[in-house]
């Protein structure tokens, strides 16, 4: 399928409908001061459920959430805690939540609410996806990253030492929502990996979302309400038109792996000790130098002006390229036939004209990832 070639210009509004072809359309809910208690009212009916958290979230948050819904009426049987960071999307700990929820007794018309960011909803989706071959699901994302990007859309799933996200499965959520008030916790390095996926959406959609990065970047990072409000919903709009269109992957919806070719194999170069949006950030500027040299637009210095303004590195410590590389010949996007040394990225035409699939050569990926390493 051809990617999509325009820009959004829808405007924001405080809620999105994500509808797919196989599950029921569902609410991304984006609000500050958010009655939880009414939106998971408006969207389900109440019943047994267990809360997934993880070590950083959970004190700050959990208690909050756990009284807000049992006061619309849910039976919180276990309120599983995973330590906070990219390790937690591992086999290990994905046995852990399985067999806390078996011994806590949950059946199989129960809910799993992932209250975190990426890491606890990607773990927390997937364990809903299997557990008794499938529960319902509610996204809670209290990161900005999870807000914008990975709580929206269906992808759950954890890591291998071999490749990032290698184990999944598609799972739409029942309800995605976010309270703004959350971030006032996340820490300044947290909120910039979300801003990677926001700048990652705006470059990919173009139009009136493009244009309000520049505007919008700088107050978001000073966490004002507005601005924040504004780039979510701008990427929770983009994001859903696209999955809406293509859930599975089998196209466009590659373009949202914009920056991830590079981005995920230095992270598992990195033994996942590398923050997903810093990879993306420098995966993009690797993408963006690729796209100059095989399909004309130079668009680097673009990059370089909007992840300075999201407070995102340029370059990431000097590492193993060839690991980096090897980790890239198991990414997802690469199909049987393209033989070993070569991958398929997503490349730029222009701003809001993504192109996937483009081949790229292990020696042209090899100096995009050079250009990107300190020196
Ligand atoms: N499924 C998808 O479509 C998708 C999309 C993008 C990224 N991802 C995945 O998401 C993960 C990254 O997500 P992330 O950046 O949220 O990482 P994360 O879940 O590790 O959260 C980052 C850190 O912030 C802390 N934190 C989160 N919310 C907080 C809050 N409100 N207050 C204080 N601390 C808070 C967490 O405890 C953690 O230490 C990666 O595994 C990435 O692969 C998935
Ligand atoms: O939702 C998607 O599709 C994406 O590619 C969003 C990415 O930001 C995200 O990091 C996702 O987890 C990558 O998926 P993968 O299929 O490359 O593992
Ligand atoms: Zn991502």
């Amino acid at each position: 399928m051809a990617p999509d070639r325009g820009g959004l210009r829808v405007p924001p509004a405080g809620s999105v409908t994500v509808g797919t072809g196989s599950a029921a359309p569902y609410e991304v809910r984006v609000e500050s001061d958010l009655d939880l208690s009414a939106a998971v009212s408006e969207a389900l009916p109440p019943g047994a459920a267990a809360v997934l958290t993880d070590s950083s979230v959970g004190p700050l948050h959990a208690d909050a959430v756990v009284g807000a819904l049992a006061g619309a009426g849910w039976e919180i049987s276990e309120v599983v805690t995973v330590p906070a960071g990219e390790p937690s999307k591992s086999l290990a700990v994905y046995e852990t939540v399985l067999r806390r929820l078996a011994a806590a007794g949950l059946s199989r018309d129960g809910t799993l609410f992932a209250l975190g960011g990426g890491v606890v909803g990607d773990l927390g989706g997937f364990v809903a996806s299997s557990y008794m071959r499938g529960i319902y699901l509610v996204q809670l994302p209290t990161s900005l990253l999870a807000m914008v990007d990975s709580s929206v859309g269906g992808k759950v799933g954890l890591d291998l030492p071999e490749g990032k996200n290698l184990v999944g499965a598609f799972l739409q959520p029942r309800l995605v929502a976010a309270n703004l008030d959350w971030l006032l916790t996340l820490p300044d390095r947290e909120l910039s990996q979300g801003l990677a996926e926001v700048v990652k959406m705006g470059i990919l959609s173009g139009g009136s979302f493009f244009d309000d990065l520049h505007e919008y970047l700088g107050p978001a990072r000073e966490r004002d309400a507005e601005a924040l409000r504004r780039l979510i919903l701008h990427s929770v709009r983009y994001k859903a038109a696209v999955v809406a269109a293509d859930e599975r992957e089998r196209g466009l919806r590659a373009v949202l792996n914009y920056g991830h070719t590079v981005a995920h194999g230095l992270e598992a170069a990195a033994g996942y000790d590398l923050p997903h949006g810093e990879a993306v950030a420098v995966g993009m500027l690797a993408a963006a130098r690729l796209s100059h040299e095989k399909l004309g637009p130079d668009l680097v210095e673009v990059h370089r002006d909007l992840l300075r303004a999201a407070g995102l590195p340029l370059s990431v410590p000097a590492t193993d390229v060839e690991a980096v590389l090897n980790a890239m010949g198991r990414d997802k996007k690469r199909r049987s036939s393209d033989g070993e040394g070569r991958y398929r990225f997503v490349l730029l035409e222009g701003i809001g004209r993504p192109v996937h699939g483009v081949p790229v050569t292990a020696s042209e990926a090899r100096a995009a990832i050079g250009s990107i390493l300190e020196r």
